[in-house]
């Protein structure tokens, strides 16, 4: 049945007549040609057929062309036969073509028909019954799936996978792709001393400041400070409210190695930035992880806000809690004023002051330090971080009332730019600052902005371990050692190469104690002990004469491996193997500080050395030398030190059954 007519338009000046008899002679011919191209494959099947089965033309002989009505439908009737077979054959052919690119079958190349190829050949043939046309369609069909299985054989090579198949893939290595802030940082030069900017040449710092600066010594910036303490200013450029162009500030991350000016790069703009207000309200929050650290980043706040009439407050715990209390706050008339500018915390403390003090209000703070970022990080199991957040964007009375209601950043929209917001800035810090980019997630940046003096690469395979920058002034040495020579190693240090003041390092409080004991007993050596059995206090006491060279060897657990900066340590010993990369740089960065020489030594067991060296060197550092201590160096102290040893065992016995009791 016709599914569709389509009659032509012949032209109006063609009469009836004229046109019947001209459709009538074209039927004819299209006839007539219909009959001729049946004929032809009619003759051609059966030339093929005989072709296949050559001894048939020899039985039967060659048809005359005057044949019989009845010969003529045998011939069709076989002609038919012969190309169902050869389209069954085909289909056969093409199927097994298909599986041998399918399967790499090397059956389907010999022969062997399976039959479950044979009934799909019949089918094919039936299907395409009659008409050769159709076959060659199918031939087409078949050769473009097989270009389809070519081009999946094609995609495995590439490494995509194919669903469902089961060959052994090789695995690709995933490379490392960072976020480009972190990728293509703002680069920090590592050479302090040739990369010197005079503090007048950074524009913006206000004269009361620059006065400062040079009464304190400092007649020019570090790299890091002439880099950064621009950025931070420009972030202020339309006073505190907004940033540069109206925007939200974006946020700064300062990777830059120990020793290399970090604090003053955020003290000097905060202050800066701060010295215009009006009204005195918390606008700077400086959180550091040890009570030692935020005493020393207070003391340089305070040195620099002196005349500038900014309030610097610490809440570290040193001080009572009530004590704290006071100095963050007082009421006037009932009004609860704020007595703090820029406050400088420990993490816990900051939070109980959120938590159980009502006057303590963090609703106008303008910028968040996060010093030693990468072990902030680490504790944000404390939840410090959202409690903070939560203080920042705390309502107070009725939102719609206030002119300066704040609210969380979301989306932009006409209401929600309407009201002025104070934005809050992150300003983090850090000589071994990571590039985990799940990690930095925690701390919700806003479109951060890297300094850092390494450039990061997204080359994958080079960048499994992070590396860091190292100051340029230090140099690194190895001493192998057994571990009781140790104690005498360290004698020989102090007694005959005359290194002080050194800075030794132990990985556990414990053995701090007893070396403590050993090279106070043995003499000759002025020494003290710094761990967490000493009270705040003794501490802050002991690191004041240390850098008042009352001491010669402060014997220390890591607690004073971060940021602490003690003018004029020459030698860092590294007693015990630090077990982390990060550890050992913060370690040896107490000294070579601020440009200035410094030599660091690690004692290693046999056992430690390759790894220990690999780590070092996977991390970026630019070389550690081996040095040997001869034995004959050692002689005529070992006699005084068995003597030692007998002595520092008494006392400890001593000392632990004074706790017990
Ligand atoms: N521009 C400067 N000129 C001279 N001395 C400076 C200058 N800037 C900083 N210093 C001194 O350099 C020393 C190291 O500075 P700072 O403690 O800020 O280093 P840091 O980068 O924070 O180190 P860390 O990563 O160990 O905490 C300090 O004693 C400081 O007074």
């Amino acid at each position: 049945m016709a599914l569709f007519m389509i009659n032509r338009y012949l032209g109006e000046e063609e009469d009836g007549e004229c046109s019947e008899s001209r459709s009538r002679a074209l039927l004819a011919k299209l006839q007539e040609r219909a009959k001729a191209r049946e004929q032809q494959s009619i003759s051609n099947i059966a030339d093929k057929d005989d072709g296949h089965k050559g001894n048939i033309k020899e039985k039967k002989g060659k048809p005359g062309p005057q044949e019989t009505k009845e010969t003529q439908q045998k011939s069709q009737r076989r002609g038919k036969q012969a190309r169902k077979t050869d389209l069954a054959d085909e289909g056969v052919v093409l199927i097994k073509k298909r599986k041998k690119f399918s399967l790499c079958d090397e059956s389907a190349k010999t022969g062997d028909d399976e039959p479950d190829n044979e009934k799909c050949a019949e089918k094919t043939a039936e299907k395409t019954e009659g008409d050769v046309e159709k076959s060659k369609d199918f031939e087409t069909d078949v050769n473009q799936q097989l270009d389809e299985l070519h081009a999946e054989k094609d995609a495995s090579q590439t490494g995509l996978h194919i669903l469902g198949g089961f060959e052994e893939k090789t695995e690709q290595k995933v490379k490392r792709v960072l976020p480009q802030w972190l990728a293509q940082p703002d680069v920090i030069e590592r050479d302090i001393k040739g990369n010197l900017v005079p503090v007048n040449e950074v524009p913006g710092i206000c004269p009361v400041l620059l006065k400062k600066l040079k009464a304190n010594g400092i007649q020019n910036f570090f790299p890091v400070q002439a880099e950064v303490i621009p950025a931070i200013l420009n972030s202020v450029s339309s006073e505190l409210l907004v940033g540069p162009g109206g925007y939200r500030p974006r946020d700064i991350c300062v990777s830059a190695p120990t020793g290399s000016g970090k604090t003053l790069a955020f003290v000097i703009p905060v202050i800066q930035a701060l010295s215009k207000r009006v009204v005195c309200e918390v606008r700077a929050l400086a959180v550091l992880p040890t009570k030692e650290l935020a005493q020393q980043v207070s003391n340089v706040f305070s040195s620099y806000a002196e005349g500038t009439g900014v309030k610097v407050v610490m809440i570290a715990g040193q001080k009572s809690f009530a004590v704290e209390q006071a100095l963050l706050s007082e009421s006037r008339g009932g009004v609860c004023c704020s007595l703090a500018d820029i406050v400088v915390a420990t993490p816990g403390r900051l939070v109980d002051h959120i938590n159980k003090h009502n006057n303590f209000s963090l609703r106008h703070l303008r910028f968040l330090i996060i010093d030693e970022a990468d072990r902030m990080i680490d504790s944000m199991h404390q939840s410090w971080l959202s409690q903070v957040t939560k203080a920042v964007y705390r309502c107070q009375g009725d939102p719609q009332m206030s002119v300066f209601r704040r609210i969380l950043p979301g989306p932009i929209t006409v209401s929600s730019l309407s009201p002025p917001q104070m934005p809050l800035q992150k300003l983090l810090f850090s000589a071994t600052l990571t590039h985990n980019p799940e990690k930095l997630q925690l701390l919700d940046l806003h479109q951060p902005r890297l300094f850092s003096s390494t450039k990061t690469s997204t080359d994958g395979d080079t960048q499994n371990q992070e590396s860091f920058q190292f100051p340029q002034s230090l140099s690194e040495y190895y001493v192998p050692c057994t571990l009781n020579k140790k104690p005498l190693v360290i004698l020989h240090f102090l007694l005959r190469l005359k290194f002080s003041p050194v800075l030794c390092f132990t990985n556990s409080r414990e053995t701090a104690h007893r070396l403590y004991l050993l090279v106070k007993f043995f003499g000759g050596v002025v020494v003290a002990e710094f761990s967490s059995r000493l009270s705040p206090n003794e501490r802050q006491r002991t690191l004041k004469d240390f850098e008042q060279r009352k001491i010669q060897l402060l014997i220390s657990t890591d607690a004073a491996a971060r940021g602490i900066d003690i003018t004029g340590v020459k030698c860092v010993i590294n007693y015990d193997a630090p077990q982390y990369i990060r550890t050992y740089i913060h370690r040896v960065g107490r000294t070579a500080r601020a440009g200035k020489p410094g030599l660091a030594f690690t004692f290693l067991l046999n056992v430690q050395e390759k790894r220990f060296l690999q780590m070092v060197l996977d991390a970026g550092s630019p070389g550690i030398q081996r040095q040997i201590v001869q034995p004959e160096s050692l002689k005529g102290m070992e006699a005084c030190y068995e003597k030692t040893l007998v002595e520092v065992g008494k006392t400890v016995k001593e000392e632990n059954a004074k706790k017990r009791s």
